[in-house]
């Protein structure tokens, strides 16, 4: 479990980016920001492991206080998935998977090894193993930056707008790999997205922000489409405009959410999944 308890982000130029968040993430579930760009979902995200430390408030992993645990230690710990996949471009696909195990003291023949398994779990071809990124697709590049967060097996995945950068059909195949692989894992994922649709595909909470990181509404998707809690998130989950009316459908034993011709914008989680 995460806790922020009255988290505050000043940066030094004087941007209030965080004010006052509190939030409770559940572990081996997804809890997905949405807002809008410069709310402050990518600042949250990176308190976790410190790669932004607070200037207020206490934020625990697990009962633990991060900011007394050594923030190189806390990031080898933590899987991270960024845009872009900011993989090494003079590295091949297996090594840049192996990057961190290797640094974390793993041989050299163990880490090629669980870095060929990890190219399985993504849906990834082992005969690319050898390739430099820049030979792969986004979306094949996104998947190798998938398996590289999930390296050194960690207990929580943070994933910061993974699928922004691909076409519609890839980021949905990306989607429903992170889906997949969330239901084998059940990792405690939290991701980063300024895409409602993709928060309420994904998320087992999801939490709307306003700028400041001021939460609009959290909630199980199903929650905030039928009880939009303001104008604000009744306006951000479109449910004031006809055409993207969206609600919550059971169809074949799954929740689905449906627009309003009818058509499936997506699914939810899975039912009566733990
Ligand atoms: N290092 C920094 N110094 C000063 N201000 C910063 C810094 N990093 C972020 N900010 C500011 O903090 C606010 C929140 O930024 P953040 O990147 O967390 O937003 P975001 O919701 O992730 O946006 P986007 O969707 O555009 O990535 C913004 O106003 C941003 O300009």
């Amino acid at each position: 479990m995460i806790e922020f308890r009255s988290i505050e982000k000043v940066f030094p130029d004087g941007t209030r980016a965080v004010d006052d968040f509190s939030l409770v993430i559940p572990s081996r579930k997804t809890t997905v920001f949405v807002g809008s760009s410069g709310c402050g979902k990518t600042t949250l995200l990176r308190m976790i492991n410190r790669m932004v430390d607070a200037t207020g408030g206490e934020l625990e992993i697990d009962g633990e206080n991060v900011s007394s645990i050594e923030a190189v230690k806390l990031r080898r710990r933590i899987g991270y998935v960024m845009q872009n996949s900011g993989l090494l471009p003079h590295r091949t696909v297996v090594d840049n998977i192996a990057t961190v195990p290797r640094l974390t003291g793993v041989s050299k023949k163990d880490a090629h090894a669980r870095a060929l398994e990890l190219m399985d779990t993504v849906g990834l071809d082992r005969a690319m193993a050898d390739r430099y990124p820049a030979q792969l697709s986004g979306g094949q590049q996104q998947r190798v930056g998938v398996a590289r967060g999930l390296a050194v097996d960690p207990n929580i995945l943070l994933m910061d707008e993974p699928f922004g950068a691909v076409d519609p059909i890839v980021r949905a195949e990306l989607q429903q790999e992170l889906l997949r692989l969330q239901r084998e894992l059940g990792k405690t994922v939290v991701f980063v997205t300024h895409d409602i649709d993709e928060a309420f595909l994904l998320g087992d909470q999801v939490v709307i922000l306003e700028k400041g990181a001021r939460i609009a509404q959290k909630g199980a998707p199903e929650e905030i489409l039928a009880n939009p809690a303001n104008d604000f998130v009744a306006s951000f989950i479109g449910a004031d405009r006809g055409k993207r009316a969206l609600s919550i459908r059971e169809v074949d034993g799954q929740r689905v959410v449906v627009d309003a011709e009818g058509t499936v914008a997506g699914r939810l989680s899975e039912p009566g999944a733990a």
